[in-house]
C-alpha cells in the first residue's frame, strides 16, 4: 500500500549539544538527515518525501540534497517553533494522499518491513504508531523521592514513523491548534479526539538520536545492519 510521509527536520538538537542541528552530523561519513531520507527513497511503497526544514537552514539543505539527491522529496516547508508546528505546516502540504506517515529526520534505521505493517495497520485503525515495550523498571519520582512504581507490562517506548489517514491526522490538528494542546508526538493528538491508536511493534534499533551517546550507539546498530544484509 502507497502512502506520503513528512520527514521532519526542523528541530535545533540542542540534547546533542553539536553546536549545530543534529541532522547535518556524519554517521559514516554520511549526514544523519540522509541515512533518514534514503529509507523512503528506497521503500517502493512511498510515493513522496515532504521534508520540513529551518528556514536558515534552506542554503544547508539545499546543497545537501545537490550531493545527495532523493528523487521522492517533492517539497521542502519550513518547520515551526515546536515539533507540532512543524507536522502542521508539513500536513499543509500533503495534496492527495491516504496515508500519511510522520517521522524523525533523526530516526535512521526505521526497516522497511515495520513500515509496511504500520501502513496496513492504519489504512485499518485510520491511527497506528510504531514502538517497543520499555525494558527497564519505570517509577514516579517527586522531589527526588519514589512515589509509584509503575506496573511495566502495559509500558510503551514509543516511536516513529506514526501513520494515520490523511484526514484524520488533518483533523487531529486543528482541533489541537483550537484547544491549544501541544503534544510530543501525534498519535496524542488523535487519542485527545478519542480515538484509538494502534500499536504496531518495532525494535529497539529505531533510536532517535538525542544525546551525544547516541551518536555512537547509532555506528553500531548500522554495522549490525551492515552485517545483517
Ligand atoms: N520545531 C521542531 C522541533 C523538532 N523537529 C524535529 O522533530 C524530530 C524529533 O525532535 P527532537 O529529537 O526533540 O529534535 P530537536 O528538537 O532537534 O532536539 P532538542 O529537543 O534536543 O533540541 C527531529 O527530527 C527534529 O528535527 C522539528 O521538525 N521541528
Ligand atoms: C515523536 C517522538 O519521537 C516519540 O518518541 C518524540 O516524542 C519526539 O521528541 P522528544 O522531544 O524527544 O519527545
Amino acid at each position: 500500500m502507497q502512502y506520503d510521509v513528512i520527514v521532519l527536520a526542523a528541530g535545533q538538537g540542542k540534547r546533542m549539544k553539536a553546536g549545530r542541528n543534529k541532522q547535518f552530523l556524519l554517521i559514516r561519513n554520511v549526514p544523519l538527515l540522509v541515512h533518514t531520507l534514503n529509507i523512503f527513497e528506497t521503500d517502493h511503497t512511498c510515493n513522496s518525501i515532504i521534508l520540513v526544514i529551518n528556514d536558515q537552514e534552506l542554503e544547508d539543505i539545499t546543497s545537501l540534497l545537490e550531493q545527495y539527491p532523493m528523487r521522492k522529496v517533492t517539497a521542502v516547508v519550513s518547520g515551526g517553533q515546536e515539533r507540532q508546528h512543524s507536522v502542521y505546516n508539513g500536513l499543509k502540504a500533503i495534496k492527495l494522499s491516504n496515508v500519511v506517515l510522520i517521522h524523525d529526520g533523526a530516526r535512521p534505521f526505521v526497516k522497511h518491513h515495520h513500515i509496511h505493517k504500520l501502513v496496513e495497520e492504519a489504512a485499518v485503525k485510520e491511527a497506528a504508531t510504531l514502538g517497543v515495550p520499555v525494558k527497564e523498571t519505570i517509577k514516579k519520582v517527586e522531589n527526588n523521592i519514589v512515589v509509584e512504581t509503575i506496573e511495566r507490562s502495559s509500558l510503551w517506548s514509543i516511536q516513529t514513523p506514526q501513520a494515520f489517514l490523511s484526514s484524520t491526522i488533518q483533523r487531529a490538528h486543528n482541533v489541537a491548534k483550537e484547544n491549544g494542546y501541544l503534544g510530543t508526538d501525534d498519535a496524542s493528538l488523535v487519542e485527545q479526539l478519542g480515538q484509538e491508536v494502534a500499536i504496531v511493534q518495532g525494535d529497539y534499533d529505531n533510536i532517535k538520536l538525542t544525546t551525544p551517546e547516541d551518536l555512537i550507539y547509532a555506528e553500531a546498530i548500522l554495522t549490525k545492519l551492515e552485517q545483517n544484509n
